[in-house]
């Protein structure tokens, strides 16, 4: 059987590659490296090699020039040391090769900047929405219950009845889109994958500090048509364990964490389908 690969994206100001590459092993993952950007562009560590790229939580390049959007760039336009490609093609031909990435809030805002989420109609170089201030103007750092989408593509979400607890941490965290008709695109295909709720997950809502950030139709997250790309600004890596639980000392609760079912799901996807 191919041994699961994941790849961890650190550097320029990355916070949770440790996490991220500890939920990946704890998910089924045979394989977490992390590696520093600077290996992917002197061709040292190739994306050709693995299977699920993750682009973690932090302060890239401090958030100057807007969450992630450095970055954006950087990845957009860097050519790749001794190659005739930048590192974009690379990207591009990872999700030809039916790869998965996932992007947690610092590496949400830097897939939307990206213009590969939502990446409507397969184009996945074109931004169509936005991270931005927290409709609060202060950073927040709060668990927010979300809701899933049943009918969303996403792999990442399968098997979640209801929604799923997690923690947030961001300045920038308020999902918007360039006109109503991209909204009313994302919300046909289903792509808002989750969305802030109620804590019975009942009803997706506008409200804070339910709602922490102020975001469009309440989106939390959003994925592309395939499924195999998603950006949350929640944490699944920050809960995999009980005891990252806020109240894990006076409620009874499983030993998993819930957001561990993200990363399970991905290391299932890449047993199954390489
Ligand atoms: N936790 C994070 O990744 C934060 C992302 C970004 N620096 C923000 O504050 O919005």
């Amino acid at each position: 059987m191919t041994k699961a690969k994941a790849l961890v994206i650190t550097g320029n100001g990355t916070n949770c590659e440790t996490e991220a590459a500890h939920a990946c092993k704890l998910g089924g993952f045979d394989e977490a490296r992390i590696a520093h950007i600077a290996e992917l562009l002197t061709g040292e560590v190739s994306l050709d090699d693995y299977h699920f790229l993750n682009l973690t939580g932090g302060f890239l390049d401090g958030d100057d020039l807007g969450s992630a959007k450095a970055q954006a760039n950087r990845l957009r336009y860097a050519a790749v040391e001794g190659k005739e490609e930048r590192l974009v093609d690379q990207i591009t031909r990872f999700i030809a090769d039916g790869k998965l990435i996932l992007g947690v809030c610092n590496g949400f805002q830097l897939l939307v900047k990206m213009g590969m989420l939502p990446a409507l109609s397969g184009n996945y170089l074109k931004q169509t929405v936005t991270l931005t201030y927290n409709a609060s103007g202060r950073f927040q750092d709060r668990w927010c219950y979300l809701k899933v989408d049943p009918a969303s593509p996403s792999l990442y979400t399968r098997g979640i009845e209801g929604g799923v607890y997690l923690p947030v941490r961001h300045g920038e965290g308020k999902f918007l889109v360039d006109d109503a008709k991209t909204l009313e695109a994302i919300e046909a295909k289903h792509l808002s994958c989750l969305k802030y709720s109620d804590k019975n997950y009942a009803a997706p809502t506008m409200e804070f500090p339910e709602n922490p950030n102020g975001s469009v139709n309440a989106i939390a997250g959003v994925c592309d048509e395939t499924g195999r790309i998603m950006g949350l600004m929640p944490h699944p890596e920050a809960f995999v364990h009980r005891t990252q639980h806020p109240r894990w000392t006076r409620e009874e609760l499983p030993e998993e964490g819930e957001g561990l079912i993200f990363f399970k799901n991905a290391a299932k996807y890449v047993k199954e389908n390489f």
